[in-house]
C-alpha cells in the first residue's frame, strides 16, 4: 500500500446523469478498498453525496468539510465519519487542503473548476507537491483542455502549468496517481 492517506474528491452537487453517479461511486469504493480517507465538501446532494456514501459502504472513513450557510442547501452529510461546520467557504478550501495528500476531480461544475483551478495553480506555482488527478472517462472536460491548449506558446499559459494535472480516463488509474 502507498503512503497517500487522504484523498480529496471535487465533483458535482448537482443532479448530473447516472453515468456520473456511477463514477462517483467507483471512486469513493477505490478510496475505501486502498484503505484511504475521502475527502470531500459533506454534502448528501449529486456526485457528493455518490462518492462519499460508496466510500463508506466499503468501510472507509470520510470527512466532509462544510459551511455552516451549506449545511442545509447541500444536506450535510451527518452521517459523515467525520463532519466538520466551518464558518466559510475560505476555511472550508482550507480545511480540505490541511486534510489531504492528493486531489482529484471528477466531472463538476462551477464550484469544481474553482477548486480543481485552486490546486492547479498552487501547484504550479510550487506551493505544494500534491497530485492533481482529473478523472474523465467521458471526455468531459475535453472542450476546457482543448481551449487551454489552444493558448501554448501565446505567453498566457505555461507548457509546464498546462502539464500540472494527470489527466486520466480510468478510476485505478487516478488512484494510482494518488499514490
Ligand atoms: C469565497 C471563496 C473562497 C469561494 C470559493 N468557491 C468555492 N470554494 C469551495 N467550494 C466551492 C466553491 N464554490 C462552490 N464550491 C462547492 O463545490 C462543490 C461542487 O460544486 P458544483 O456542483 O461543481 O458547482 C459544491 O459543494 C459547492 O459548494
Amino acid at each position: 500500500m502507498s503512503s497517500t492517506k487522504a484523498v480529496c474528491v471535487f465533483c458535482a452537487s448537482g443532479p448530473v446523469g447516472e453515468e456520473y453517479l456511477a463514477l462517483a461511486r467507483d471512486v469513493g469504493t477505490g478510496i475505501a478498498q486502498r484503505g484511504w480517507t475521502l475527502v470531500s465538501g459533506g454534502g448528501r446532494v449529486g456526485m457528493m453525496g455518490e462518492v462519499t456514501r460508496a466510500a463508506r459502504a466499503a468501510g472507509g472513513h470520510t470527512v466532509g468539510v462544510i459551511p455552516e450557510g451549506l449545511v442545509h442547501r447541500e444536506v450535510a452529510d451527518e452521517d459523515s465519519t467525520e463532519l466538520v461546520v466551518v464558518p466559510g467557504m475560505r476555511e472550508r478550501k482550507a480545511e480540505m487542503d490541511a486534510r489531504s495528500d492528493a486531489w482529484i476531480a471528477l466531472p463538476g461544475g462551477l464550484g469544481t473548476l474553482e477548486e480543481l483551478f485552486e490546486a492547479w495553480t498552487s501547484r504550479y506555482l510550487a506551493m505544494h507537491d500534491k497530485p492533481v488527478v482529473v478523472c474523465d472517462p467521458g471526455g468531459f472536460y475535453d472542450g476546457l483542455f482543448a481551449w487551454l491548449d489552444g493558448l501554448r506558446g501565446t505567453g498566457f499559459v505555461g507548457v509546464a502549468a498546462l502539464a500540472t494535472p494527470v489527466r486520466v480516463t480510468m478510476v485505478d488509474a487516478a488512484l494510482d496517481a494518488c499514490a
